[in-house]
């Protein structure tokens, strides 16, 4: 369909799926914010774009609201594989994709209608190195660095799943609000010891297997869940010694399961919903540049 697009969500993380091939103009910075807008477009928490990839069976590239590029997306593999599924691009029911945070492997859940309503992702590996992510502080490993931000002094995190987290924990019982995520999270997402941004999780464990996040997404904000934000706090867990694997992570959207391996490989199990499929309407695509 031209400027065709199909619109899912993970746990209330929305995303917009569309195949570059069937669009009359450049997913551009300008053009993905001009669509992601809440108020003047489709509104989204970013657009994920179906690209041709030599080393797995589809390619996937993952922009953000603000335009920005994002390495991966734990969420938005799960509404990818589900669009490829729903829309008839494979007939497997596991296939690889190639991200530029590296290779996945996709396993399909098909609910009694025929949906795949559940997807289990093989995310690859969590690591701690600072370049990973990248983060300009001197460190073999970022472990409960020392951080200021928002006037505040914390202990953060740093892993990379792919895609860069800064997970911020307080002990058990002593819960994060939301204005915490406010202040914090901006003032992280943009702080200068992680010249490419970053993701922040709040993070609380609430149980020997089981953490509470609160998400501020790198390019997006405040969102209701993330999948690769839930691997990386639930690797930060584990290497902390704070929980056992496999992690139930909960977030102000829902449950994810991650289970984290010795060598910090993670799976990433959890459901996917599909919402619409439309196309842009002429003088939406006349607006855009
Ligand atoms: N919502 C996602 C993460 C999307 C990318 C992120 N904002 C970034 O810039 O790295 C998820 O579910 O993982």
């Amino acid at each position: 369909m031209k400027n065709g697009f199909f619109r899912g969500h993970g746990l209330g993380n929305d995303y917009i799926v569309m195949d570059p091939t069937e669009l009359s103009f450049q997913l551009t910075p300008s053009n993905i914010k001009a669509i992601c807008d809440r108020n003047w477009g489709l509104g989204s928490d970013g657009i994920l774009a179906l690209v041709p990839s030599k080393k797995a069976d589809f390619g996937l590239r993952i922009f953000n609201p603000d335009g920005s590029e994002a390495e991966k997306s734990g969420n938005g593999l799960r509404i990818f594989a589900r669009y490829l599924h729903a829309t008839g691009k494979t007939k497997k029911k596991h296939f690889t994709v190639d991200t530029k945070g590296g290779l996945v492997t996709i396993d399909l859940h098909v609910d009694r209608h025929g949906d795949a309503s559940a997807v289990t992702v093989e995310m690859g590996r969590a690591t701690f190195k600072p370049e990973a992510l990248p983060c300009t502080l001197s460190a073999g490993e970022l472990i409960q660095q020392p951080i200021e931000a928002a006037d505040r002094k914390l202990s953060f995190t740093g892993v990379s799943v792919g895609n860069p987290h800064c997970v911020v924990f307080k002990p058990a019982g002593e819960p994060w609000s939301r204005e915490d995520l406010l202040t914090l999270g901006p003032a992280l997402e943009h702080h200068t010891l992680f010249p490419r941004r970053t993701n922040v999780q709040l993070a609380v464990p609430t149980g020997p297997k089981e953490i509470s996040i609160l998400i501020w997404e790198r390019g997006a904000g405040e969102t209701q869940a993330s999948g690769s934000s839930s691997c990386a706090a639930a690797s930060a867990a584990v290497r902390l010694g704070l929980v056992k694997s496999p992690v139930t992570v909960k977030m102000p959207g829902g449950t994810l399961n991650i289970e984290v391996a010795p060598d910090f490989s993670l799976t990433m199990k959890g459901p996917v919903a599909e919402v619409a499929r439309g196309a842009l309407s002429p003088s939406f695509v006349r607006g855009l540049r």
